[in-house]
């Protein structure tokens, strides 16, 4: 027999954890349910941990950019210290007793396995039932996806899970994949000494970015003794017990390690949807603003219960409007909100903040000049680069970077904007308010920049929008 709690969450992503929070210290009575650690990609295997590889391969860097600037140094990188800190200060050895009992003392019940949908307002789990009588949210979130390359499957490959787990650093390493994981991750890699090649299908690295932004930082880590190969499909893999072979079509390459960061896929086939009278085989779900995909009337029964709607609303990656924290967060203030029955602005997206954290940083918010032009917007574009701008002079060693504005000619407000830069994830806030508050651009040129610093380099390249 079904138990009846007020909400019902499924998969605890950051932001089904936030959610689900939130609605237990409001006195909701909420189920949590993860198959996996509380708190989802991000804590355990994405962002937490792959930022700490980062941080400590961006001191080695720095330590060998004194030569240029500073007298002498010499670099003995260890990973020790790193893989230390992703084991005990990010994940507590992948253990997510913190995050349960954090859930638990707000008077939320959580319950591990993996939950199914079996009607609009149940889900199974196990040999559990739990009826929702005001909502089920859903923020299963994604896994790796894995290329059909002929061999790779039974190899012992990495995905991001088993690369920020590394307690050593490979002697060599190929990178299926030149995204943000993919690239984040073979930079710090090589930073730490290993010979890393990437591999990319695209014919550029970062190919959703703009084209001028693939430049720089393709600049920077061949640089940095990466090898790029694009427009390169992985014709074949095999592992012969001690490494990798990666065939394409002009070469091979030897690696002790593989590292497959091709992108990510949803599992909504196992997820129920069916019971809601949704196509199992979707790929993402589309919620509507308040972020709901399914909305049921209840009669008021005799008790004098009901009379009210359940709804079942899906936050985070399975959504498809960009697969970041921040976005699965926003969207999850967004369904509590609706939830709680308070007042509060739809979710929009035309200002989605990403940055993609190689160094130089990549900050990127609303449209690139090509999906602008695709959408038929009269485009006026416009690039400053970083190094010939005062900060980016003083700067020197570690400058690369560049800001582009893609402006709406007709509105006179900018749709899109890039940072590249040491510092292009912070430079993005400002831009980031213009496009997401439609500022505009006769408005922005008014502002005083603050000399010397990177984000002045914005004025710059409003100026050449003209
Ligand atoms: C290496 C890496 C680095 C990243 N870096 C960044 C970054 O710097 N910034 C950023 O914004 N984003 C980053 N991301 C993306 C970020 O991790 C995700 O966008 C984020 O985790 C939000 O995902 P989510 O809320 O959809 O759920 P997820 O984090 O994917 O969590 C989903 C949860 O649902 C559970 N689950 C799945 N199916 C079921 C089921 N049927 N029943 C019960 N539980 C289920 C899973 O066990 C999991 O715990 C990174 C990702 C990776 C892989
Ligand atoms: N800093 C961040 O915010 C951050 C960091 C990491 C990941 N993420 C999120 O995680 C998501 C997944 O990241 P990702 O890097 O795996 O995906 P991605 O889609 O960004 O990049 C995957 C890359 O792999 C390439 N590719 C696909 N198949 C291939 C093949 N067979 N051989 C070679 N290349 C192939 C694609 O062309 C693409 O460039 C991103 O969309 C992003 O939203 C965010």
């Amino acid at each position: 027999m079904a138990e009846t709690v007020d909400v019902v969450v499924v998969g605890m992503g950051p932001g089904g954890e936030e959610l689900a929070g939130r609605l237990a210290e409001s006195g909701l009575a909420v189920v949590g349910i993860d198959a996996r650690l509380v708190g989802g990609e991000c804590p355990y295997y994405g962002c937490v941990p792959s930022k700490m590889m980062i941080r400590a391969a961006g001191s080695l860097a720095e330590a060998r950019r004194v030569p240029a600037l500073a007298g002498r140094s010499e670099v003995m990188p260890d990973y020790t210290p790193v893989a230390r800190r992703i084991r005990e200060e990010a994940t507590d050895t992948w253990d997510d007793k913190v995050a349960v009992d954090r859930f638990t003392s707000k008077g939320g019940r959580f319950v591990r396995g993996s939950g199914r949908l079996t009607g609009p307002r149940t889900v199974r789990v196990g040999e559990q039932e739990f009826t929702a009588s005001r909502a089920i949210v859903l923020n299963t979130g994604t896994e790796p996806a894995i290329p059909p390359v002929p061999g790779l499957a039974g190899t012992p490959y990495w995905t991001n899970r088993e690369a920020v787990a590394t307690e050593t650093v490979p002697s060599s390493l190929i990178v299926l994949g030149a995204g943000a994981i993919g690239l984040e991750l073979a930079q710090a890699f090589a930073r730490f000494g290993s010979a890393v090649s990437v591999v990319e299908v695209a014919d550029r690295i970062l190919p959703l970015e703009e084209p001028e932004a693939s430049g720089v930082v393709a600049g920077v880590l061949t640089a940095e003794g990466l090898q790029l190969h694009t427009g390169a499909p992985a014709e074949r893999v095999s592992h012969d017990g001690t490494g990798f072979t990666v065939s394409l079509a002009d070469t091979q390459l030897r690696a002790e390690r593989l590292l497959v960061a091709t992108g990510r896929r949803t599992d909504l086939a196992g997820l129920g949807l069916a019971a809601i009278g949704l196509d199992t085989e979707r790929k993402f779900l589309d919620p509507d603003d308040r972020m709901r995909i399914a909305v049921e009337d209840v009669a008021r029964g005799a008790s004098g219960e009901g009379g009210r709607q359940v709804g079942v609303y899906a936050i985070g990656d399975i959504t498809g409007k960009g697969a970041f924290t921040h976005v699965s967060m926003y969207q999850a203030a967004i369904a509590a909100r609706d939830i709680l029955g308070e007042d509060g602005p739809p979710a929009e997206y035309h200002a989605v903040p990403r940055v993609t954290f190689t160094d130089p940083e990549v900050g990127a918010v609303g449209l690139t000049e090509i999906q602008a032009r695709e959408r038929g917007i009269d485009v006026r574009t416009a690039v400053a680069e970083l190094p010939n701008s005062a900060r980016g002079w003083i700067h020197k060693a570690g400058n690369e970077g560049l800001i582009k504005l893609v402006e709406d000619a007709d509105r006179g407000v900018l749709v899109g904007a890039t940072a590249v830069g040491p510092s292009g994830g912070e430079v993005l806030a400002g831009l980031a308010v213009a496009v997401h508050a439609e500022v505009p651009t006769g408005r922005l040129r008014q502002l005083i920049y603050a000399y010397p610093t990177f984000h002045r380099a914005i004025e710059d390249a409003l100026g050449r929008l003209r």
